[in-house]
């Protein structure tokens, strides 16, 4: 699987590995540091003990001295340490994005992940996840790295006090770390919910802005307000169970956190009170207590972020499986044949919809003639769209074979027209990024879709706007076409892309792309559309169709009328 090798193994790694290393170094540097503070309080606390009886000031500010010279070197260290594991998150996670990325335009899994029951909002995915995947796992890794160094050699110190504060130490810390385990457990299935539901939420409110206006128009603001605060509601759940967990994990972290400043003194005292060891012991192991203890919990005093991340690592796998799913075909199930030739046909072709359900069509062949022109017709849903689909390589349930020009030499125009964003001038060159085309042939072809004065009327070719809002359906279907003529694709294939225009419109275009040599391809329902094809393929909706001649299709239709 591509997606799971790692950063650490990718064409970065030099990178990645040498910050890695460096922050290893800096985190042995930090627990010499921290050592030797233990140490440097252990004799200022003593020697402030000892004074009434030695009168000795100059150990005191020496151990002063000898700290102020630390702070000096642990500073930069301690801050440095801090920002390398920023930086190397953030080269991570753009690595890391960009692969996503990468997948989820290969083999148009962007499409086919729609209908994956299982993949819920994958944007939040890429996003979020992975921010906080690359950030998340690092600061654990280097959290567990530091945890074991501080542990060995702290541990080392405090054997050097008492062994059998040691092993009180260690037996607390475990118990600790099992309980808390058992109960934080339940957090990770709540923590992925949360996770889910809020993007369900956002993308309620993001599909309402987007469909302002027909929502508007409907008067469905009762429905939709009741849908948001139904979705709103289920994330408000969600949360009151995830802080009444919180609450019962804190009820046990509160007291095992509270208990842990007595530990040492309990333990330190008898030996002290025998005369065995000196007064800065106390702070010493204090201080070793508290380390050893972070350390040994922290898995204890992490669990909740370690269940969030392990939330966030199940959701980006998931992704990451079904992007590679998408790019491969289904186990046991027939596909269709695509073949690349310089003709359409279609050769005992039977398509299924995507989940294998339904039969659209049986057994269907036909073939044309380059510049010729085909009009699929028949009732909703009989299949027309989903034909072009197929032929498009969308769709590939079912058998038989299709045979197609490569698809660049293909342009399609889907039902609902499509506006990019950005310019005027990157809406018409779609899905082109740059081209030679000049303003003049633009002002051309504007002028051909009876668009004249959209520049003019917008500000220019590069003004950017919410164009399929302020854009009326219709003129995005006329700048849509603008696209086809401006492309000059030798097949164009068109899914009832001139069915908010009026009949004198209509004609204008069909009359535009007829005088260009391109093979042909509609789906429309109007008979005016009929007389720029020379066939006709009716589909019935039961699976059956038939082939005529568009004269004798209308021949027919009038007789029938
Ligand atoms: N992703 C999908 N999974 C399963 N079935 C689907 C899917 N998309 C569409 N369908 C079904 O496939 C059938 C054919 O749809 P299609 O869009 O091809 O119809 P159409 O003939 O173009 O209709 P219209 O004239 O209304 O545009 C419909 O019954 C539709 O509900």
């Amino acid at each position: 699987m591509t997606l799971a090798k790692p950063y650490w193994f990718s064409e970065q790694k030099w990178k990645a590995r040498g910050l890695l290393a460096l922050l290893i170094l800096l985190a042995l540097l930090v627990n010499v540091i921290n050592v030797s503070i233990s140490f440097i309080f252990r004799n200022i606390d003593t020697s402030l003990a000892t004074f009434p009886q030695t009168g000795d000031t100059t150990t005191f500010w020496r151990f002063i001295a000898i700290y102020a010279g630390l702070l000096v070197i642990g500073t930069p260290i301690v801050v440095m340490f801090g920002y390398l594991q920023d930086k190397l998150g953030l080269y991570w996670r753009d690595w890391l994005t960009n692969r996503f990325l990468d997948k989820y335009f290969q083999h148009r899994a962007y499409y086919k992940i729609n209908f994956n029951e299982n993949i819920d909002n994958p944007d939040q995915r890429i996003s979020e996840d992975i921010r906080s995947f690359t950030r998340t796992s690092l600061s654990f890794l280097l959290l567990i790295l530091t945890s074991i160094i501080t542990l060995i050699s702290f541990t080392g110190v405090l054997l050097s006090i008492s062994v059998s504060l040691s092993i009180a130490l260690i037996v607390y810390a475990l118990v600790g770390t099992v309980v808390t385990a058992w109960i934080g457990q339940r957090l990770i299935g709540i923590n992925f919910n949360q996770l889910r539901k809020e993007a369900d939420f956002r993308y309620g409110l993001v599909h309402v802005r987007d469909n302002a206006e027909s929502i508007a128009f409907y008067q469905g603001e009762y429905q939709e307000s009741l849908q948001l605060r139904q979705r709103f509601l289920a994330a408000i759940r969600n949360f009151d169970l995830l802080i009444n967990w919180q609450r019962n994990l804190g009820f046990f972290t509160q007291s095992y956190n509270y208990f842990v400043r007595a530990l040492p003194y309990v333990v330190i005292a008898p030996i002290y009170f025998a005369g065995e060891t000196d007064f800065g012991t106390f702070t010493q192991a204090g201080i070793a207590f508290l380390q050893i203890f972070s350390a040994l919990s922290v898995i204890v005093s992490q669990f909740e972020n370690l269940t969030a991340f392990a939330a966030g690592i199940e959701r980006m796998g998931g992704l990451a499986d079904a992007l590679e799913i998408e790019s491969k075909p289904q186990p046991g199930m027939t596909t269709i044949d695509t073949t690349e030739d310089s003709q359409v046909a279609l050769r005992n072709l039977t398509l299924l919809t995507p989940n294998y359900e339904r039969t659209l069509v049986r057994e269907l062949s036909l073939s044309l003639q380059p510049g010729e022109g085909l009009v699929i017709v028949g009732n909703s849903g009989s299949g027309k769209s989903s034909l072009l689909r197929a032929i498009a390589g969308l769709w590939n349930a079912g058998t038989g074979q299709i045979i197609r020009p490569p698809l660049a030499q293909m342009m399609f125009l889907p039902q609902r027209p499509y506006m990019v964003l950005g310019s005027l001038r990157s809406q018409l060159l779609y899905p082109k990024t740059s081209g030679e085309i000049s303003e003049s042939k633009m002002h051309e072809v504007l002028e051909q879709v009876n668009l004249t004065d959209l520049p003019e009327r917008v500000g220019g070719f590069d003004v950017e706007l919410d164009w399929s809002g302020v854009l009326s359906l219709g003129e995005q279907q006329r700048l849509a076409f603008a696209r086809l003529l401006l492309n000059i694709p030798n097949y164009a294939i068109l899914d009832e892309a001139t069915s908010a225009l009026d009949l004198a419109n209509e004609q204008k275009l069909y009359q535009q792309l007829r005088t260009q040599p391109a093979t042909l391809i509609s789906v429309g329902h109007r008979p005016s559309l009929l007389q720029y094809h020379e066939y006709v393929l009716e589909l019935d909706g039961n699976s059956n169709w038939q082939l005529v001649p568009t004269e004798e299709y209308t021949a027919n239709l009038s007789a029938f009328n």
